[in-house]
This record gives structure tokens, C-alpha cells and sequence, in this order.
């Protein structure tokens, strides 16, 4: 039964690099919770390993690409098996069976069992050993040093990482909490308001301390954001991008939910998101609105702006793995059009020696420093140091003399902080 839903689930993911979540949730129907883990494994672990499998798969099977979907499909969930050690002869047992008719059981069945003679023999390149686009690869290891730092934070994804929501507990009060439920969680070592879950019972979204806004699910990095703007009770801040809502609801929590944050976001169903954490959390001081952040208007200055802007997402590929996959060189440029669209419309709505953060979970300099040198070229901006604070809070970083890149660790993904006061 798992098997099968993961086949359809992959085999629609294909077309699009999507994953469909009602499929998902249809699943949750019909799967317990072990199963429905197994089978979240058996999807996200697919689809991780993506490049991998089809180079194993191109080197048994001629012209694998020119391959039935269905076929393409069935041999990927075999050799995904295969390689996170699942009993072998249940995996060609069980994938065989996913065929339709004899002659592609017979043929998922031989290719599966020389995979199964050959692969622990076979010589990877590096990007295939850790399943990653060669582009995207050669990109990384011109322009970092710590580019294997990327590659292993794509393969061994982090734990759940939580931010305590301090308007309504603290992080050992909640921690106790969820330990009482038998919830496995540490404090991690960069942000102060995060809590690292090992190992968890049930679903975090279904549980009570979620329900009554106790925590926001939230990567470290994305966490550093609010920290580094480091906003006051009495600011008017606005956030061009907002949903659904992490680094919104954090900069109030900052704020002990004074000021006044205004939370703009073009997309309908994802500023709905905001409201939804707004009220779960017990935030007061924000309204938002739904609107593009280059059109943006207001007759008031803002203090503060940050401009967590809509990129290629490449750093997320630890929580997202299809992000890699679906991502190609022209997005960067088309991202860096929209971005700089929004870094325009800022500098209308910034009061002067008001300060702007910018942000991004993508690598690509496209993306990143060349719009800082934009800025700096065609704006009156003080870049501003914040090296000491990343380093008490143990993050690591790459400096490109504006802003910095988080290398990333145990719990840190890959992303992009800078941040700049408007002269
Ligand atoms: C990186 S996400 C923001 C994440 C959010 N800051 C958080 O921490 O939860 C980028 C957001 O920008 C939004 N977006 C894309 N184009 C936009 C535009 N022109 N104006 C405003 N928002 C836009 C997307 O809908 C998306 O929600």
C-alpha cells in the first residue's frame, strides 16, 4: 500500500517537480502514522537522492530517460530502496509488483537485481555521491570554499528546529513541556530562542503547544533574521514579504508586541498564512496587506524594512530537496529582476538613517551580492557590520563586503543576511 501511493505521488511529481499535498493528505486517510512516516520517507528520500538514482539507473538502463513514466518511476522507488538499505529481495519482491503487465515486471526485476550486484562497487563523481545537479555544483565549487558544507546539509537534512514564541512561554518552560510528552528536544547553540527536536510522538502541527501558539516551526537561519535587525518597542516596521508570517511574527515577539509592523505579500492563500500565525501566536501589533511589494505605497516612513525576497530558494534544499531539481540558471536572473523591483520601492518607504535588512535562502550571487553592489552603486547606503553578532552566536559565515552568507552546520541551512542603514 505504501509502495503504491509513493509510486503515484512520484510519478505526478515528475511533470511538475511538485509534490501534491492533497495526495498526501488523502494518504493520511487511508495510512497509520508509522506508515504514513515510511511513506513520507520513501517520497522525500526519492526525491533527495534524485540525481543519484538516475545516474546509477542511466548506466543499466539504455536511454533510461526515454523510458515510460511509469517504468522511470517504479525502478526509482527500487533503487531509492536499495540505497537506504532496505532488505533486498523484499525491495524487488514489492517493486515488481507496482508493474502492470509481465513483460515490465520482467524487466523491473532484472535491472533491479544487477543494480543490486553492482552498485556497492560503483564510483560516484562528487556531485552525484551527494545527488546534486552538476550545474549547480560547478557553480558552488568556483564561488566557495565551503561548498562541501553545502552539499552535506542537502543530504543529511537537519532535525526540526522550533522558535519559542516568548510572548506566550519561555524555552525552558516549553522544553520541559515537551519533554513531559516524551519529546526528544535540545537547546541549539546559535539562536537563543530556538529548541532542536530529535525525536518527536506525533505530529508538531496537531499538538496542543502548537495549537495554543506556543512555537512557530522555524529553520536557525531564518531565525538570525529578526535577531540581526534587531528591532525596538517603539519602530514602525514593514515587511515587503512576508507569508507565510516566520520572521514577521519573531520581529514582533522582538517588539514584546509594541510598534507597529505592517506585513505586505502578493500572493492570497499565503498572506492568509499570516493572519493564521498572527492570531495562533497572540500578535497585536501587525496588520497586513495583500499587495506586491514594488507597488507599495504609504504617506509614512518606515524605521526599519526587511526584504526577505522572493529567490530561487536553493538553501532550502535540505527541507525541499525538489527546489534543486527544478531551479535552472535562467531563474536567478528572473528572481534578481523581481528583487531589485522590490529593493527599488524600499527606498521610497525608508525614513532617512533608517535601517533595511535584506535576506535571502539562496547561494546564487545573482541573487545576493551582485543587488548589494546594485545598491551601492546606485544608492546612498552604509553597509553595516554585524560579524561580532553572528560570531556570538557561533555561526560561521563567508563576508562578500557587504553582507554575509551563513555557512551551514547541524542546524543552520545555507542563507543570505545583509543589512544597511539609508542615508
Ligand atoms: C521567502 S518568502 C518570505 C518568507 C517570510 N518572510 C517568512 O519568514 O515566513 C517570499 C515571499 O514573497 C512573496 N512575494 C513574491 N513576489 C512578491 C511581491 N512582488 N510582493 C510581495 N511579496 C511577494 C511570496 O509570495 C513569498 O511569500
Amino acid at each position: 500500500m505504501v509502495r503504491s501511493i509513493a509510486f503515484k505521488i512520484l510519478k505526478k511529481f515528475d511533470k511538475r517537480y511538485k509534490v501534491s499535498i492533497e495526495d498526501i493528505n488523502i494518504a493520511k486517510d487511508i495510512l497509520n502514522d508509522l506508515q504514513i512516516r515510511e511513506l513520507k520517507g520513501m517520497v522525500w528520500g526519492t526525491i533527495r537522492n534524485l540525481t543519484k538514482i538516475d545516474y546509477i539507473l542511466s548506466k543499466f538502463v539504455k536511454n533510461f530517460n526515454k523510458n515510460t513514466p511509469a517504468s522511470k518511476t517504479i525502478l526509482r522507488l527500487g533503487v531509492y530502496q536499495l540505497l537506504a538499505g532496505y532488505d533486498e529481495h523484499a525491495v524487488v519482491y514489492e517493486t515488481v509488483e507496482l508493474a502492470k503487465n509481465k513483460k515490465l515486471k520482467g524487466f523491473i526485476n532484472a535491472v533491479l537485481r544487477k543494480c543490486i550486484r553492482e552498485i556497492e562497487s560503483m564510483e560516484f563523481p562528487e556531485n552525484i555521491k551527494y545527488s546534486y545537479p552538476k550545474w549547480i555544483y560547478d557553480y558552488i565549487k568556483k564561488n566557495y570554499s565551503f561548498y562541501k558544507e553545502i552539499l552535506e546539509k542537502h543530504i543529511y537534512p537537519s532535525n526540526l528546529v522550533l522558535r519559542v514564541n516568548t510572548l506566550k512561554t519561555n524555552r525552558k518552560e516549553l522544553s520541559k513541556l515537551l519533554q513531559d510528552k516524551k519529546w526528544d528536544v535540545a537547546e541549539t547553540i546559535h539562536s537563543s530562542y530556538a529548541i532542536e527536536v530529535l525525536n518527536l510522538n506525533e505530529v508538531p502541527e496537531y499538538s496542543n503547544e502548537y495549537k495554543n501558539g506556543y512555537f512557530y516551526i522555524q529553520n536557525e537561519s531564518s531565525q538570525l533574521v529578526p535577531i540581526i535587525m534587531n528591532p525596538n518597542e517603539n519602530d514602525m516596521i514593514l515587511d515587503m514579504c512576508s507569508a507565510p508570517g516566520g520572521k514577521t511574527t519573531f520581529i514582533s515577539q522582538l517588539m514584546n508586541n509594541k510598534g507597529k509592523i505592517i506585513a505586505l505579500d502578493n500572493d492570497f492563500d499565503r498572506i492568509s498564512m499570516v493572519s493564521e500565525n498572527i492570531k495562533r501566536l497572540g500578535i497585536l501589533n501587525t496588520s497586513t496587506e495583500l499587495i506586491s511589494a514594488s507597488e507599495y505605497k504609504s504617506s509614512i516612513k518606515f524605521d526599519k524594512i526587511l526584504m526577505d525576497v522572493p529567490c530561487s530558494s536553493i538553501g532550502t534544499s535540505s527541507i525541499h530537496p525538489e527546489v534543486i531539481l527544478r531551479t535552472n540558471k535562467k531563474d536567478t536572473l528572473n528572481y534578481q529582476k523581481i528583487q531589485r523591483e522590490i529593493i527599488k520601492n524600499s527606498f521610497n518607504l525608508i525614513k532617512k538613517d533608517g535601517k533595511v535588512i535584506y535576506s535571502t535562502c539562496t547561494i546564487f550571487k545573482e541573487e545576493n551580492t551582485d543587488n548589494m553592489k546594485w545598491i551601492s552603486k546606485n544608492y546612498n547606503v552604509e553597509f553595516i557590520d554585524f560579524s561580532k553578532e553572528l560570531k556570538n552566536m557561533n555561526v560561521k559565515y563567508y563576508y562578500d563586503g557587504y553582507g554575509y552568507y551563513i555557512i551551514p552546520d547541524d542546524t543552520l541551512i545555507p542563507f543570505y543576511i545583509c543589512k544597511y542603514k539609508v542615508r
